[in-house]
């Protein structure tokens, strides 16, 4: 894990990650001002585009076959804009609604397992970038479940290889 001054090849992949965003379906030139189409459609607003530094904090995890992570929503210390990396072996990411605090399942009424989350299931190819912001990024959790039998996409199971992944956030100001 590191913060503050990120390994050269860290800050090389966030230029490449903003690239990639610019990019994508909209195409926006650098420090160039967004359409509200534009901005709908970018998977992240100008103010996280192009804030400075664009990540500060990176962690890279290695997951041997069938390790994963359990649902979470990313620490709030970190700022909206969040960029992961897939490498290695292919897998199934899941996304599932986060419980407000102060539901009935928060507040202990419903049992576990008595309404099941829907789970969004997203495919990750070695190389897939998944940014997460606003609703993505707080609302929804994610998870990565390598349990035997539980990797399954197009109705198959997926073949399991160590995956690593390179995780890049930014730290929010510490309250002065
Ligand atoms: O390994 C991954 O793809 C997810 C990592 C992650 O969610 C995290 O570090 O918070
Ligand atoms: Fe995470």
């Amino acid at each position: 894990m590191r913060f503050g001054d990120l390994p050269s090849w860290a800050i090389e992949l966030s230029t490449l990650i903003r690239e990639a965003i610019c990019l994508g379906d909209v195409n926006v030139g650098v420090g160039s001002k967004m359409t509200n189409e534009d901005e709908d459609a970018c998977p992240l607003p100008s103010d996280l585009l192009w804030r400075e530094p664009f990540f500060d904090q990176m962690i890279a995890n290695r997951y041997n076959p069938g390790e994963g992570i359990c649902a979470h929503v990313d620490l709030m210390r970190f700022d909206d804009g969040i960029a992961i990396v897939s490498l290695e072996s292919a897998c199934v990411m899941h996304f599932s609604q986060a419980e407000p605090t102060g539901t009935v399942l928060d507040t202990g009424h419903l049992k576990k397992g008595d309404r099941e989350p829907t789970k969004i299931p997203v495919y990750l190819n070695p190389g897939s970038l998944v940014v997460m912001s606003g609703d993505a990024r707080y609302l929804w959790k994610h998870e990565i479940n390598r349990k035997p039998g539980v990797q399954q996409w197009d109705c198959r199971e997926l073949e399991q290889h160590r995956r690593t992944s390179v995780t890049l956030r930014k730290l929010l100001a510490s309250p002065s």
